[in-house]
């Protein structure tokens, strides 16, 4: 398995890119529960700017993973207000969301969520099935490009279940990377990776939200990654305890 290697090339720059960068994010309020009526996540209040990026930690069970499903809009919000831009995803249906997310979510499932049968290339280009038309080649080449800088052949046509941990979870990112979502939301990018591939991954992951305001958000047990975020947000028992508030992108150099 080689290295994953730097994403050099902002994403602005793609001939299909329809982005005019990330997007804000605003919580107030925010109440997640459970199936028996348990409160498992409350945020009182979050801003993120557009191109910031934000590390969430906190022990297992604390509820990062519900935070990043709540504000994709994977998961129907009890109360409060969740909203990306002028999008109001605590006012949307689950149509709405979906919608929502196809056109401007990149997200890393924890656990890569990929079709074992199919090559790296094809899953990497799965969201071209949704895209319209006239996009679809783009995102099948923009997610062969993003697995050629990771260390991924797209040419390869075996099937992804016989990929590493690592490799695998490349493949995950890179489908997150092929539509150039303005949002992109990973929960532990790095988990599977060795020190330099992950060091690498946060690098460019960091690098991309700075040079094409991409807001990144990354639940991460990954020092590394954490303090190459602009804002480390720590979350316990189902609450957000300190780090809130608001978050600024930092200016570009
Ligand atoms: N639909 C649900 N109904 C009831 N409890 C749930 C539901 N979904 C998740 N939980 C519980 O909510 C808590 C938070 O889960 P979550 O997956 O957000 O934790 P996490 O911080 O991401 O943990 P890990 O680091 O282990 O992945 C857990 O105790 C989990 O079992």
């Amino acid at each position: 398995m080689s290295a994953a290697t730097s994403l050099p090339e902002p994403y602005a720059q793609s001939p299909v890119d329809a982005q005019p960068g990330g997007m804000p994010l605003r919580i107030d309020g925010l109440l997640v529960q459970g199936d028996q009526g348990r409160a498992l996540l409350s945020v009182p209040r979050l801003e993120i700017a557009e191109g910031a990026s934000l590390s969430v930690r906190g022990p297992s069970g604390a509820g990062k993973s519900t935070f990043l499903l709540a504000i994709a809009g994977l998961l129907k919000i009890d109360s409060g207000l969740v909203r990306w831009g002028d999008h109001d995803l605590s006012a949307m249906p689950e149509s709405g969301r979906a919608q929502f997310r196809r056109r401007w979510v990149g997200f890393v499932f924890q656990d890569h969520h990929l079709f074992e049968e199919l090559s790296a290339a094809d899953n990497a280009a799965l969201p071209s099935l949704y895209a319209p038309p006239g996009l679809r080649a783009g995102i099948r080449q923009r997610g062969a490009d993003a697995l050629r800088r990771l260390g991924i052949d797209p040419a390869s046509r075996r099937p992804v279940s016989s990929f590493s941990g690592g490799e695998r979870q490349r493949i995950a990112v890179a489908r997150a990377l092929s539509t150039d979502p303005a949002i992109l939301l990973a929960d532990e990018p790095t988990a599977n990776l060795d020190r330099d591939s992950a060091d690498l991954l946060a690098r460019d992951l960091v690098g991309l939200a700075r040079t094409a305001r991409r807001t990144l958000i990354v639940v991460t047990h990954d020092s590394a990654l954490q303090s190459s975020t602009d804002r480390v947000i720590d979350i316990r028992d189902g609450a957000m305890l300190q780090g809130g508030g608001d978050i600024a992108a930092p200016e570009l150099a």
